[in-house]
Protein backbone atom coordinates (compact mmCIF):
# COMPACT_ATOMS: atom_id res chain seq x y z
CA UNK A 1 0.00 0.00 0.00
CA UNK A 2 1.49 3.50 -1.14
CA UNK A 3 2.62 6.27 1.98
CA UNK A 4 -0.56 7.70 0.85
CA UNK A 5 -3.53 5.72 1.16
CA UNK A 6 -2.04 4.32 5.06
CA UNK A 7 -2.51 7.88 5.57
CA UNK A 8 -5.86 8.04 3.95
CA UNK A 9 -6.83 4.90 5.92
CA UNK A 10 -5.31 5.98 9.27
CA UNK A 11 -6.88 9.02 8.91
CA UNK A 12 -10.44 7.59 8.08
CA UNK A 13 -9.95 5.31 11.10
CA UNK A 14 -9.24 8.39 13.55
CA UNK A 15 -12.62 9.86 12.20
CA UNK A 16 -14.47 6.39 12.68
CA UNK A 17 -12.77 6.39 16.17
CA UNK A 18 -14.30 9.73 17.26
CA UNK A 19 -17.58 9.31 15.66
CA UNK A 20 -18.13 6.00 17.38
CA UNK A 21 -17.59 7.75 20.49
CA UNK A 22 -19.65 10.87 20.14
CA UNK A 23 -22.19 8.13 19.41
CA UNK A 24 -22.01 6.10 22.24
CA UNK A 25 -21.74 9.37 24.55
CA UNK A 26 -25.31 10.68 23.00
CA UNK A 27 -26.57 6.89 23.40
CA UNK A 28 -25.53 7.25 26.94
CA UNK A 29 -23.35 4.11 26.39
CA UNK A 30 -20.26 5.65 27.68
CA UNK A 31 -20.75 7.88 30.88
CA UNK A 32 -17.71 9.65 31.84
CA UNK A 33 -14.61 9.20 30.94
CA UNK A 34 -15.23 4.89 30.95
CA UNK A 35 -14.79 3.24 27.83
CA UNK A 36 -12.35 3.03 24.95
CA UNK A 37 -11.92 1.77 21.04
CA UNK A 38 -9.01 0.46 19.06
CA UNK A 39 -8.78 -0.05 15.15
CA UNK A 40 -5.93 -1.71 13.74
CA UNK A 41 -3.66 0.08 11.33
CA UNK A 42 -0.93 -1.54 8.62
CA UNK A 43 1.76 -0.66 11.18
CA UNK A 44 0.32 -0.81 14.44
CA UNK A 45 -2.60 0.46 16.27
CA UNK A 46 -4.95 3.45 16.73
CA UNK A 47 -6.40 3.86 20.48
CA UNK A 48 -8.29 6.16 22.14
CA UNK A 49 -5.94 8.04 25.06
CA UNK A 50 -6.77 7.38 28.46
CA UNK A 51 -8.61 9.36 30.87
CA UNK A 52 -10.48 10.93 27.55
CA UNK A 53 -14.28 11.24 27.20
CA UNK A 54 -15.17 8.94 24.00
CA UNK A 55 -17.93 11.93 23.52
CA UNK A 56 -15.09 14.55 22.70
CA UNK A 57 -12.24 12.54 21.21
CA UNK A 58 -9.61 14.64 19.12
CA UNK A 59 -8.90 12.41 16.05
CA UNK A 60 -5.41 13.95 16.03
CA UNK A 61 -4.88 12.96 19.43
CA UNK A 62 -5.85 9.67 19.54
CA UNK A 63 -2.68 7.33 20.06
CA UNK A 64 -1.01 5.54 17.54
CA UNK A 65 0.78 2.72 18.75
CA UNK A 66 3.08 0.30 16.90
CA UNK A 67 3.20 -3.21 17.05
CA UNK A 68 5.43 -3.87 20.50
CA UNK A 69 2.93 -1.01 22.21
CA UNK A 70 5.51 2.22 21.92
CA UNK A 71 3.59 5.14 21.60
CA UNK A 72 4.46 6.90 18.17
CA UNK A 73 1.93 9.48 18.22
CA UNK A 74 -0.67 11.39 20.25
CA UNK A 75 -1.56 11.38 23.59
CA UNK A 76 -0.56 8.42 26.17
CA UNK A 77 -2.67 5.42 25.67
CA UNK A 78 -5.88 3.70 27.16
CA UNK A 79 -4.69 1.82 30.31
CA UNK A 80 -6.15 -1.08 28.84
CA UNK A 81 -3.77 -1.28 25.78
CA UNK A 82 -2.58 -4.61 26.94
CA UNK A 83 -6.35 -6.29 26.74
CA UNK A 84 -6.91 -4.94 23.06
CA UNK A 85 -3.47 -6.41 21.96
CA UNK A 86 -4.68 -9.73 23.75
CA UNK A 87 -7.38 -9.84 21.23
CA UNK A 88 -5.49 -8.66 18.28
CA UNK A 89 -2.90 -11.21 19.11
CA UNK A 90 -5.40 -14.38 19.37
CA UNK A 91 -7.88 -12.93 16.40
CA UNK A 92 -5.77 -11.87 13.77
CA UNK A 93 -8.66 -10.91 11.58
CA UNK A 94 -9.48 -8.31 13.95
CA UNK A 95 -9.95 -4.96 12.83
CA UNK A 96 -11.66 -2.76 15.87
CA UNK A 97 -12.33 -3.39 19.31
CA UNK A 98 -14.71 -1.67 21.73
CA UNK A 99 -14.82 -1.65 25.61
CA UNK A 100 -17.50 0.42 26.97
CA UNK A 101 -19.27 0.39 30.93
CA UNK A 102 -22.82 0.68 28.87
CA UNK A 103 -25.37 -0.19 31.74
CA UNK A 104 -27.40 -3.07 31.48
CA UNK A 105 -24.30 -4.96 30.35
CA UNK A 106 -22.32 -3.19 33.36
CA UNK A 107 -25.20 -4.48 35.43
CA UNK A 108 -25.07 -8.38 34.44
CA UNK A 109 -21.59 -8.08 35.05
CA UNK A 110 -22.01 -7.48 38.60
CA UNK A 111 -24.86 -10.45 39.43
CA UNK A 112 -23.51 -13.13 41.34
CA UNK A 113 -24.67 -16.94 39.88
CA UNK A 114 -24.25 -16.10 35.93
CA UNK A 115 -23.23 -19.04 33.83
CA UNK A 116 -19.33 -18.30 33.46
CA UNK A 117 -19.60 -19.99 29.93
CA UNK A 118 -21.86 -17.19 28.77
CA UNK A 119 -23.24 -14.62 30.57
CA UNK A 120 -26.46 -13.87 28.47
CA UNK A 121 -28.40 -16.68 27.31
CA UNK A 122 -29.41 -17.42 23.51
CA UNK A 123 -32.36 -14.80 23.90
CA UNK A 124 -32.41 -13.51 20.28
CA UNK A 125 -31.31 -14.53 16.61
CA UNK A 126 -29.33 -11.24 16.57
CA UNK A 127 -27.34 -11.89 19.45
CA UNK A 128 -26.41 -15.30 18.53
CA UNK A 129 -25.73 -13.36 15.19
CA UNK A 130 -23.83 -10.67 16.13
CA UNK A 131 -22.18 -11.43 19.28
CA UNK A 132 -22.59 -15.50 20.44
CA UNK A 133 -21.38 -16.86 23.77
CA UNK A 134 -19.85 -14.16 26.07
CA UNK A 135 -17.58 -15.59 28.49
CA UNK A 136 -17.25 -14.05 31.57
CA UNK A 137 -13.49 -12.83 32.94
CA UNK A 138 -13.08 -12.90 36.78
CA UNK A 139 -12.41 -9.57 38.64
CA UNK A 140 -9.23 -7.47 37.90
CA UNK A 141 -8.46 -4.03 38.51
CA UNK A 142 -8.90 -1.92 35.63
CA UNK A 143 -5.57 -1.31 33.97
CA UNK A 144 -4.52 -4.58 35.37
CA UNK A 145 -1.95 -6.70 33.17
CA UNK A 146 -3.17 -9.80 34.09
CA UNK A 147 -6.77 -9.27 32.79
CA UNK A 148 -4.72 -9.54 29.47
CA UNK A 149 -3.59 -12.68 29.72
CA UNK A 150 -6.82 -14.12 31.39
CA UNK A 151 -8.46 -13.06 27.98
CA UNK A 152 -5.85 -14.64 25.62
CA UNK A 153 -7.30 -17.55 26.96
CA UNK A 154 -10.95 -16.88 25.97
CA UNK A 155 -10.34 -14.59 23.08
CA UNK A 156 -9.42 -17.17 20.25
CA UNK A 157 -12.45 -18.68 20.53
CA UNK A 158 -14.96 -15.94 21.08
CA UNK A 159 -14.98 -12.52 19.96
CA UNK A 160 -16.44 -10.67 23.14
CA UNK A 161 -16.51 -11.30 26.41
CA UNK A 162 -17.75 -9.81 29.87
CA UNK A 163 -14.86 -8.27 32.50
CA UNK A 164 -16.65 -9.73 35.61
CA UNK A 165 -18.18 -6.18 38.18
CA UNK A 166 -16.99 -3.76 34.74
CA UNK A 167 -18.29 -4.39 31.45
CA UNK A 168 -18.62 -5.82 27.96
CA UNK A 169 -15.35 -5.94 25.41
CA UNK A 170 -16.09 -6.85 21.57
CA UNK A 171 -13.83 -7.60 18.83
CA UNK A 172 -14.61 -7.24 15.39
CA UNK A 173 -13.33 -7.22 11.76
CA UNK A 174 -14.45 -3.96 11.53
CA UNK A 175 -14.89 -1.52 13.52
CA UNK A 176 -18.37 -1.12 12.23
CA UNK A 177 -19.16 -4.85 12.95
CA UNK A 178 -17.58 -4.23 16.26
CA UNK A 179 -19.73 -0.94 17.06
CA UNK A 180 -22.84 -3.14 15.90
CA UNK A 181 -21.86 -6.10 18.14
CA UNK A 182 -21.78 -4.44 21.76
CA UNK A 183 -24.47 -2.40 20.54
CA UNK A 184 -26.53 -5.98 20.32
CA UNK A 185 -24.93 -7.00 23.10
CA UNK A 186 -26.23 -4.33 25.40
CA UNK A 187 -29.82 -4.35 23.89
CA UNK A 188 -29.43 -8.12 24.66
CA UNK A 189 -28.24 -7.36 28.49
CA UNK A 190 -31.07 -4.99 29.05
CA UNK A 191 -33.38 -7.83 27.22
CA UNK A 192 -32.78 -10.02 29.72
CA UNK A 193 -32.86 -8.20 32.53
CA UNK A 194 -36.30 -6.92 32.06
CA UNK A 195 -37.07 -10.86 31.94
CA UNK A 196 -35.12 -11.78 35.15
CA UNK A 197 -38.04 -12.87 37.19
CA UNK A 198 -40.22 -14.40 33.90
CA UNK A 199 -40.36 -17.24 32.56
CA UNK A 200 -38.06 -17.26 29.18
CA UNK A 201 -38.39 -19.54 26.10
CA UNK A 202 -34.47 -19.38 25.05
CA UNK A 203 -33.85 -20.48 21.43
CA UNK A 204 -33.09 -24.56 20.98
CA UNK A 205 -30.38 -26.09 19.39
CA UNK A 206 -32.11 -26.58 15.99
CA UNK A 207 -33.01 -22.95 15.86
CA UNK A 208 -29.22 -21.64 16.44
CA UNK A 209 -28.11 -24.43 14.10
CA UNK A 210 -30.37 -22.85 11.55
CA UNK A 211 -29.04 -19.60 12.31
CA UNK A 212 -24.93 -20.83 12.16
CA UNK A 213 -25.71 -22.42 8.53
CA UNK A 214 -28.01 -19.37 7.37
CA UNK A 215 -25.95 -16.59 9.26
CA UNK A 216 -22.59 -17.59 10.27
CA UNK A 217 -23.60 -17.44 14.22
CA UNK A 218 -20.94 -16.83 16.73
CA UNK A 219 -23.18 -19.24 19.31
O1 LIG B 1 -12.66 1.01 33.72
C1 LIG B 1 -11.59 1.58 33.43
O2 LIG B 1 -10.96 2.31 34.19
C2 LIG B 1 -11.10 1.38 31.99
O3 LIG B 1 -11.39 0.08 31.59
C3 LIG B 1 -11.87 2.34 31.13
O4 LIG B 1 -12.97 2.04 30.74
C4 LIG B 1 -11.30 3.66 30.82
O5 LIG B 1 -9.91 3.69 30.99
P1 LIG B 1 -9.00 4.56 30.01
O6 LIG B 1 -9.26 4.06 28.61
O7 LIG B 1 -7.60 4.35 30.47
O8 LIG B 1 -9.47 5.96 30.16
ZN1 LIG C 1 -13.52 0.02 31.73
Amino acid sequence: MSHISTTTTENRLREEIAEIGRAFRLLGMAPGTSGNISAKLDDGWLMTPTNASLGALDPAAISKLDWDGNLLDGEPPTKESFLHRAFYDQRPDTGGIIHLHATHSAAVSCLNGLDERSCLPPITPYFVMRVGRLPLIPYYRPGDPALGDAIREHAKSHGAVLLANHGPVVAGKTLEAARNAIEELEETAKLYLLLRQHDVRTLGEAEIDELRQAFGAHW
